[in-house]
């Protein structure tokens, strides 16, 4: 039976005179891929935005796991296990992969001085661990300045991984790496958030990942949720290939 992990109510939220989110009410089902596509402008980043609490709505509220998180600071709802990663990853480059994931580590355990106590932090096995889930264990001692853009990509994933968290929010994970790159990427993504058993949003510009990767599909347009299905119904309704994708894929 398929069960709710979070469910946004009647969203509503304005720039100025832009409506980023139009009363928007969506439910994520806990163990799929939703994709998120839409138009520059549409508020696809503005909902993930909400989600975690970074933007509060002016109306509307968010649910995660039954539990009302909108009036909640952004690191209150990371630790009910809602993470995001972003379309740059957000790393400590003159760290290591390995460092970067322990930080995480630590901030999951709300430990005071990471950066001073790194050698300290006992999860070192686990954080290893993910780093071969996304193929990154070679990679592990090596600077992340010294990264591909697609092992940075892989590396803030499982960043994003060692906090534990039940749902990943994600902003364009393919975005700036070339497109022989992609689909790798997100073939040892989707494995690595089935094995964590981690339920994903993803907001994508690139048809061809979201009709290969994504379990369903929410159309975003001028700050509404427009439609939301299965990947075949979606990427072929006429609407749909007239103002967001150009062409059938
Ligand atoms: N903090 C903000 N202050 C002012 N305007 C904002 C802010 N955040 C978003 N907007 C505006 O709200 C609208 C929706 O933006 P949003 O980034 O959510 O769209 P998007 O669908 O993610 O676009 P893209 O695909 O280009 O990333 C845009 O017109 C944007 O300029």
């Amino acid at each position: 039976m398929s069960e709710i992990l979070l469910e946004a109510r009647n969203l509503q939220i304005s720039f100025g005179g832009v409506v980023a989110a139009d009363d928007v009410s969506l439910a994520i089902e806990r163990g799929k891929n939703l994709a998120i596509i839409g138009p520059n402008g549409a508020g696809k980043t503005t909902f993930l935005n909400i989600c975690t609490g970074w933007i509060k709505p002016t109306k509307g509220k968010v649910y995660f796991e039954g539990q009302d998180v909108t009036p909640l600071p952004p690191r209150r709802i990371v630790r009910l296990g809602v993470a995001r990663a972003f379309q740059i990853p957000q790393l400590f480059t003159e760290h290591t992969a390995l460092e970067n994931l322990l930080i995480s580590a630590a901030a999951r355990e709300q430990l005071r001085h990471p950066l001073q106590d790194l050698h300290r932090i006992r999860e070192r096995a686990e954080m290893l661990h993910l780093l071969d889930m996304v193929g990154c264990a070679d990679v592990a001692d090596r600077l992340v300045v010294e990264l591909s853009e697609g092992q940075r990509k892989l590396v803030d994933i499982a960043v994003a991984l060692a906090l534990r968290p039940k749902l990943l929010l994600m902003d364009e994970p393919t975005s700036g790496v070339a497109s022989s790159e992609k689909f790798k990427i997100m073939e040892i993504l989707v494995k690595a958030l089935a094995e964590a058993k981690v339920t994903s949003v993803f907001v994508e510009h690139d048809m061809g990942i979201v009709s290969r990767y994504a379990d369903e599909v929410a159309v975003w347009a001028a700050g509404r949720l427009q439609m939301q299905g299965s990947p075949e119904e979606i990427l072929r309704h006429p609407d749909v290939i007239r103002d967001v994708i150009g062409e059938a894929v």
